[in-house]
């Protein structure tokens, strides 16, 4: 098995003797686009909280030869598991590049901050090809698109040299052409690492997804290809509905 995979044994998280994740068990590979889906309130957000350590967790959730349970959020950051929120989160009045410079220079001294201004460095360079936004590079993220700005969010996450990417409705507000083309990055930055996309765009997940995991209640509902999961009786019960387009 390659070192760059999660695998997650019985996660717990508890809020006041409410479990909201209850004994989750999953793996997912590098070069797997994992989609993690389920109804309001199945677990989601909690389960990305747990494995970058803004929740408290029990059981066992492990990246490469690394424990994450019980660490720090900073840690868990250093050891290359990145996250985006619901809302977007850019420096709204620096450029597209002093943003990913930041990122870029997140835990290095002031010095070889200075150092690097003098030019671009080849990661941050090469997150603007993969995020499409070289063009807009001396822009403010201010006036970017919403689809732009959170494709920003992505490019820090890759100069930080994420190898763990956890995206919190990444599509959210988009149009339908900012969809695709998040899809696309998703698949071309997801060659190489390990993506799970907590989504609620099932039209999204048909046309991206190489795997989901449904969330119910905080235990996992179901798990395979899209295909699988649609198909699920279980999953149609309490998610897809009865009346949902079912294309097995
Ligand atoms: N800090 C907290 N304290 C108490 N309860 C919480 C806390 N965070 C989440 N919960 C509860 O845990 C459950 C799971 O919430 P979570 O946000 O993980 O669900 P979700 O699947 O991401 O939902 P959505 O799709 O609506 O974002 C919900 O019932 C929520 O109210």
């Amino acid at each position: 098995m390659n070192a760059d995979y999660l695998e997650l044994d019985d996660v717990r998280v508890t809020f006041d003797g409410f479990k909201a994740v209850d004994g989750v068990t999953m793996t997912v590979l590098q070069g797997d686009l994992r989609f993690l889906i389920g109804p309001n309130g199945a677990g989601k957000t909690t389960l990305v909280d747990a494995v970058t350590g803004l929740a408290p967790a029990t059981g066992s959730i492990r990246f490469g030869r690394d424990e994450l349970v019980g660490r720090k959020v900073h840690r868990i950051a250093r050891l290359g598991i990145g996250r985006t929120f619901q809302t977007s989160s850019v420096f709204e009045q620096l450029t597209v590049l002093q943003n990913l410079d930041i990122a870029a220079g997140a835990g290095r001294g002031p010095l070889t901050m200075l150092r690097a201004r003098l030019g671009v460095p080849p990661a941050v360079e090469a997150a603007l090809e993969t995020i499409g936004l070289a063009g807009q590079r001396d822009q403010l993220a201010g006036v970017l698109a919403h689809g732009q700005k959170r494709w920003l969010e992505i490019g820090m996450l890759l100069v930080q040299d994420a190898r763990v990417l956890l995206l919190d409705e990444p599509v959210a507000g988009m149009s339908a052409d900012e969809r695709i083309r998040t899809g696309e990055l998703l698949q071309r930055v997801g060659a190489e690492r390990t993506v799970i996309v907590v989504e609620h765009d099932m039209d999204f997940m048909r046309s991206f997804a190489t795997s989901v995991t449904v969330l119910h209640a905080g235990k996992v509902l179901s798990e395979g290809t899209v295909a699988e999961v649609q198909a699920d009786p279980r999953v149609q019960e309490v998610y897809l509905g009865p009346g949902s387009k079912v294309q097995a």
